[in-house]
């Protein structure tokens, strides 16, 4: 079976799920092999007009079919949802949960224990097609490869060879894309507050978010270095970056992500 050929399901049709269907459909992935299970009526009817996806109330429906299976509700939703559904399954089908915390033991003890499992940490900006996706798995290198397929429709996608690593990942690149958000939100109003039109405010944060991220992933300089070639001594970005350090916002940032991390192993249990 190629890739092209997997008949991807999905549990929970919510925002990661939607990013990663996002994804598959945008690399020519045929929507006829993707089905989604989703509890809410409305959200079904959305999911299936806005990527002429197969959306189902059942989720052993959408079990039955699949040769990769995500796992795409909430960490409190999980033990629930997946309890039982093992049954379901094809005997190769792999399983790809990509829940913050929950472990691969977890999964087994609730999944059967010969469920091929894979976590994965991805995140929303899968969804343009720029997603930062790293998976742990100690099943066999097939469902690696074919979880990677689904990945790389996405975005980029890397490995971690210890699950523990996750929780870092986790409040890195999988809740990363809010930090940035919040910044962006804050730029943009203080433009505003400064006289810009909203739209004007909004085109000029964004663009300057992008710009920033390009620089980042194709200049061999690191975020140090481009940090300084903006700041010009005794200019604006000085001025600027001077009451970032003086309010501690690399602290604040730096305590965000250990946050980040420590609630990632509370999610574990
Ligand atoms: N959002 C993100 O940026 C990222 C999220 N994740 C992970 O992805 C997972 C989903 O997050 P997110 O998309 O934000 O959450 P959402 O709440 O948007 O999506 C979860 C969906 O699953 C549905 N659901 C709940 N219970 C069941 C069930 N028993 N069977 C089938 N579907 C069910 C929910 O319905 P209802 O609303 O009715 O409960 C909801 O539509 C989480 O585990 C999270 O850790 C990982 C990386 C990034
Ligand atoms: O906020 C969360 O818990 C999920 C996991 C990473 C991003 N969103």
């Amino acid at each position: 079976m190629t890739m092209q050929d997997l008949n991807i399901a999905f549990i929970g049709g919510g925002n990661m799920a939607e990013a990663l269907i996002a994804g598959l459909r945008r690399a020519g992935h045929a929507a006829e092999r993707i089905i989604v299970a989703e509890p809410q009526a409305a959200r079904r009817d959305f999911l299936s007009n806005s990527y002429q996806i197969k959306a189902v109330a059942e989720n052993s429906v959408a079990a039955s079919a699949a040769d990769l299976l995500v796992l795409a509700m909430k960490p409190q939703q999980m033990k629930a949802a997946v309890t039982g559904l093992g049954l379901h399954l094809k005997g190769d089908t792999s399983v790809i949960s990509i829940a913050a915390g929950v472990t691969t033991a977890s999964m087994r003890a609730w999944l059967g224990a010969a469920a091929n499992i894979v976590r994965v940490m991805p995140n929303t900006p899968a969804l343009v097609g720029a997603g930062m996706s790293v998976l742990f798995s100690d099943a066999d290198e097939l469902h690696k490869q074919r979880t990677e397929y689904l990945l790389d429709a996405c975005g980029e996608s890397l490995r971690v060879e210890k699950e523990s690593q996750l929780h870092a990942v986790t409040a890195l690149s999988g809740s990363g894309p809010a930090y940035f958000f919040l910044l962006t939100e804050v730029m943009q109003a203080t433009g505003e507050k400064l006289g810009l039109s909203p739209e004007l405010a909004a085109k000029l944060a964004a663009q300057t978010a992008l710009g920033a991220g390009k620089m980042l992933t194709e200049s061999d300089r690191s975020a140090a270095e481009l940090r300084h070639q903006v700041t010009s001594p005794g200019g604006t970005t000085q001025a600027a970056l001077d009451v970032m350090y003086e309010m501690g916002l690399p602290d604040a940032v730096r305590k965000a992500v250990l946050a980040a991390s420590k609630r990632s192993e509370e999610l574990a249990g």
